[in-house]
């Protein structure tokens, strides 16, 4: 992924700017740690902590532009996990033009809001006044990613949400996601319920669970790398890997790319959240590199 700007990515300061091409937004933290943003789906493309290397996977081949869902990063799932309900599957946040409110540097942070509010097209769907609002924040070694909700409507809503997080591996096969020991998630792979007995390891084949009720941290560890994972107000996780067969059909993801990613998603599913006229509801996640 190249940037259209004249300055490299890594002078840029907080503001406004264009990725591949795509209005977005960078943050740029005093330490030096960057992150960049879509206008598209509030999707965050990049997090580079301050002297540190790229920690999302960003498939090559995915369009960023248009309504296609962008494959990689930080996709923002609302109001409907996968294909759950009638709504198109992950909902349709991932799909629509977000507002950018602002972006500073405060202190040792850089952040930016993003909203999105209901209108005719969502209504058409789902029809509700909502506005969702995304905070990210960088500092040195963090990102930290907010989605709220707020009921902007007359009615009640009820709705899942997640941060579809896609965590960039040297070698998914090589990596350790620990603390799910315990816990008990649905497999969508054999559509059976489980209970994890050891941590994840050893990917290998396509992976895609529900862990239900999971710890609020979790680590994913491979070679010479920690990052912290973790997740306030969402109760639920959800791992995915696409493994070679699944990833091999993805038209926007390359066939030999699945070893690359992670997905480790704050989610939450199995008690979709009840919002009164004027409620507001806020999950967050939060990741951090460690020595
Ligand atoms: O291809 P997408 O619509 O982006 O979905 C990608 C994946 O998202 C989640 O992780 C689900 O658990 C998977 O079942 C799904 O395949």
């Amino acid at each position: 992924m190249s940037d259209d700007t004249a300055l490299p990515r890594a002078s840029q300061p907080t503001g406004a700017c264009l990725f591949d091409g795509q209005p977005a937004v960078h943050l740029r933290s005093p330490a030096g740690a960057q992150a960049t943003v879509l206008l598209h789906g509030a999707h965050v493309v990049s997090w580079i902590p301050a002297l540190g290397e790229e920690q999302l996977y960003l498939s090559p081949t995915s369009a960023l532009g248009g309504t296609a869902a962008v494959r990689g990063g930080v996709p923002v799932i609302f109001p409907q996990f996968n294909q759950q309900g009638p709504l198109p599957k992950h909902g349709f946040a991932r799909n629509r033009a977000w507002a950018l409110q602002e972006a500073t540097v405060r202190g040792e942070h850089a952040f930016a809001v993003l909203r999105l509010d209901a209108d005719e097209a969502t209504r058409a769907i789902w029809p509700h006044g909502f506005a969702l609002e995304m905070t990210v924040s960088v500092d040195a070694r963090r990102l930290e990613m907010e989605l709220a909700v707020i009921n902007t409507g007359d009615s009640t809503i009820d709705f899942q949400a997640a941060l579809h997080t896609y965590l960039r591996c040297g070698d998914v096969g090589r990596a350790q996601l620990e603390g799910l020991q315990g816990i008990n998630y649905q497999d969508a792979v054999l559509d059976q319920p489980r209970q994890q007995w050891v941590d994840v390891v050893t990917i290998a084949q396509e992976l895609d669970r529900i862990y239900w009720e999971a710890p609020r941290e979790l680590l994913l560890r491979e070679a010479g790398r920690k990052v912290r994972i973790i997740a306030s107000q969402f109760e639920d996780t959800v791992v995915w890997n696409p493994g070679p067969e699944k990833c091999a059909s993805l038209p926007d993801m390359p066939d030999e790319d699945w070893p690359q990613m992670l997905c480790v998603e704050a989610a939450q599913i199995g008690n979709p959240v009840r919002l009164s006229p004027g409620e507001e509801w806020a999950g967050m996640q939060t990741l951090v590199v460690e020595d």
